[in-house]
């Protein structure tokens, strides 16, 4: 599949900053696969967690780090069980979870320096993935949430749709949060920060309590944009059906006079079911681009995959790990 320009100019802008991208998951094949093509196209310098297997599966361009045998290990597990030794950890099982788990050790590379930010979730679930970022590499706000996106390129125009892989069934100021951080996602890379916030109900067209988490949570985010973020060109605004987010013609009839109706480029779900589920009918039945799950709201930057990815997707999302490690 040829790359859409909004992820070429990503690549373009990583390549100029060779940044270091940890791929801890250097048994599976699209994984070797990627960190060559990062390696070779110059995106960002790449390291793989594995063994021989791995070393023989990949050219000298890349770097492979067993964790069984680093000497950064014990360092590691130092610090891994410092920063967890108030839930219970002790030395002795932070060094066998380093050494047989590849997120967590790949995690404590980024938490110490080795490496400017991680990529997984080829072979591992999202849960055993973000778990060890949010142990080890936490959220940027002491309390602060951490959620996900997608971005989404449907026929060359990206858009994204969150929270699509972390955040289960937030609440109304949980899902204002998650708006709140994916407008500054969008202007981050670029695209208008038009948020639009989800439900199956336009402006009052039907009533129900989970239609008014949705007017619960639009009252709340536009709150915090005026309070905290007035400065900012983001614009948000709902509850809206899907068509009357992104179809100028529908948005006229179902909600004239807003600024963000038929035009939202950031689309926000009411729960994980429907983002989750919204954005593989995009990818699968679209034929759209999907980089992610994208994290946002850590310390560094940690990104996931889905178990269905193609090593092109790994490659995006690695450029899009570099540009957020600026
Ligand atoms: C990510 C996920 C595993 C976290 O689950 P969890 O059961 O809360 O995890 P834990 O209880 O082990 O929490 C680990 C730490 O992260 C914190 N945490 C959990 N969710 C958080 C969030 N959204 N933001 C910030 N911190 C969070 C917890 O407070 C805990 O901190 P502590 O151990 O330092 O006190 C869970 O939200 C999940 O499974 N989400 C759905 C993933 C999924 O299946 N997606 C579909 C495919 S993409
Ligand atoms: C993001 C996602 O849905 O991940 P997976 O397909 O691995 O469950």
């Amino acid at each position: 599949m040829s790359r859409s320009a909004f992820i070429s100019e990503i690549i373009e802008k990583a390549k100029a900053n060779q940044r270091t991208i940890v791929l801890p998951e250097g048994a599976d094949d699209r994984v070797t696969e990627a960190a060559n093509m990062i390696a070779a196209e110059g995106i960002a310098k790449v390291i793989v967690l594995g063994g021989e297997d791995t070393v023989a599966k990949v050219g000298k361009a890349v770097t492979v780090v067993n964790p069984e045998t680093s000497e950064k290990l014990d360092d590691y597990v130092q610090e891994f069980y410092e920063l967890r030794k108030a839930r219970g950890m002790t030395l002795e099982k932070a060094k066998e979870i380093l050494q047989s788990e590849v997120n967590y050790f790949g995690m404590m590379m980024v938490q110490c320096g080795d490496a400017d930010g991680l990529v997984s979730g080829a072979a591992h679930s999202t849960a055993d993935t973000v778990r060890p970022a949010l142990q080890i590499i936490k959220g940027a706000r002491k309390g602060g949430m951490v959620s996900s996106l997608f971005f989404m390129v449907c026929e060359g125009t990206p858009y994204i749709f969150s929270d699509s892989g972390l955040v289960e069934n937030p609440n109304a100021d949980q899902l204002a949060q998650i708006a709140v951080q994916s407008a500054q996602t969008a202007l981050q890379f670029s695209m208008p920060a038009k948020v639009a916030m989800l439900s199956y109900s336009t402006k009052g067209s039907a009533c129900n309590p989970l239609v008014d988490k949705v007017v619960e949570a639009t009252a709340t985010a536009k709150q915090i944009l005026a309070d905290d973020f007035s400065g900012l060109d983001i614009e948000l605004d709902g509850e809206f059906q899907l068509d009357a987010a992104i179809v100028p013609s529908v948005a006229a009839s179902k909600a004239p006079g807003s600024g963000v109706a038929g035009q939202a480029r950031v689309l926000i779900f009411p729960d994980l079911n429907a983002g989750n589920i919204g954005y593989k009918l995009v990818q699968r039945l679209g034929g759209a681009e999907a980089y992610g799950p994208i994290l946002q709201g850590l310390n560094k930057p940690v990104n996931d995959l889905s178990r269905g990815c193609s090593s092109e997707d790994i490659v995006g999302v690695a450029a899009i790990t570099a540009l957020q490690s600026l």
